[in-house]
């Protein structure tokens, strides 16, 4: 069977782009997410065009019950799971801590650093059972530097960063690879999602510079994994050369 990458997050963005690259370099693919209809179009997509299987796996990584069963259901050949990458993710807001609603701190904590935990526990034990394996954590300059009104959200990503330099230890003797992927500005839905689907308000974030697109971070993905096995990527950070840091942008 060819290799298999687990895609968290693969209805749209960066979790989409991975799994057109992926499915291009002929791995087979488990794409998980909430939107059926996607998950749909986009797995015939590439089953299509790439002639590579595809498992659909529509589920709330929120929901621990219902996603554990999912996975462990799977087919036991579906679980020699190669690369893992923990993409599904979302900022929700953009709020000072004293009116920051509390729902959507929810939303991100739950999603962001639950979510991922849910998903590893069950991969990570897949891995360590064939003794291989490569962890990819979708991170943020959110994750290395905090911004005004980010406080939630960059906290999520903070703690992406310290789950993955501790994954990386807890799995080192069982020769799995964790590497985090931490992106500055990249033109998704993650805006539209941040302000709740008022486009006008997305589209202003990345005025005037030219973002990241998601096969940037795809690129970047598949040039960690597709290192030398003695090779471990840690640690990416990568952004527009229109943009400095969390917040410092230039703009024409
Ligand atoms: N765009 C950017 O500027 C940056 C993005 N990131 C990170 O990149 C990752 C991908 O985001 P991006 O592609 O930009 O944004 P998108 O909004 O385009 O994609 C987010 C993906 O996550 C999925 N998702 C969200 N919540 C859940 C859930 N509860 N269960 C399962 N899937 C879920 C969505 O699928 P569905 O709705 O179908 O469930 C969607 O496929 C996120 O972790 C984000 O934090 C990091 C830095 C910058
Ligand atoms: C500051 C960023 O680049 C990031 N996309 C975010 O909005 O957190």
């Amino acid at each position: 069977m060819s290799k298999i990458a687990l895609i968290t997050g693969a209805t749209s963005g960066i979790g989409a782009a991975c799994a057109h690259l992926f499915a291009a370099e002929g791995y087979n693919l488990i794409l998980l997410g909430r939107r059926e209809q996607l998950l749909t179009t986009i797995g015939k997509q590439l089953e299509d065009k790439y002639a590579v299987e595809v498992k659909r796996i529509l589920a709330d990584v929120r929901d621990q019950e219902d996603l554990s069963y999912r996975l462990e259901t799977l087919p036991a050949p579906w679980k020699k799971v190669n690369v893992l990458i923990n993409n599904a993710g979302l900022s929700q807001g953009l709020d000072p801590i004293d009116k920051g609603n509390t729902d959507d701190w929810d939303t991100m904590i739950d999603t962001n650093v639950k979510g991922l935990l849910y998903v590893t526990r069950i991969v990570s034990a897949w891995m360590v059972a064939q003794k291989s394996g490569h962890i990819i954590n979708i991170g943020s300059i959110a994750g290395k530097e905090v911004y005004p009104n980010g406080n939630v959200y960059c906290a999520t990503k903070y703690a992406v960063d310290a789950l993955s330099k501790s994954m990386r230890i807890d799995l080192l003797p069982h020769g799995i690879k964790v590497t985090a992927i931490n992106p500055g500005m990249v033109e998704t839905e993650f805006s539209k999602v941040r302000f709740k689907g008022d486009e006008t308000r997305a589209k202003k974030v990345y005025d005037g510079l030219e973002p990241l697109a998601a096969n940037d971070i795809a690129d970047a993905i598949w040039f960690a994994v597709s290192r030398p096995a003695h090779v471990n990527i840690n640690d990416m950070l990568i952004m527009p050369a229109a943009q400095a840091t969390a917040t410092i942008v230039e703009r024409k």
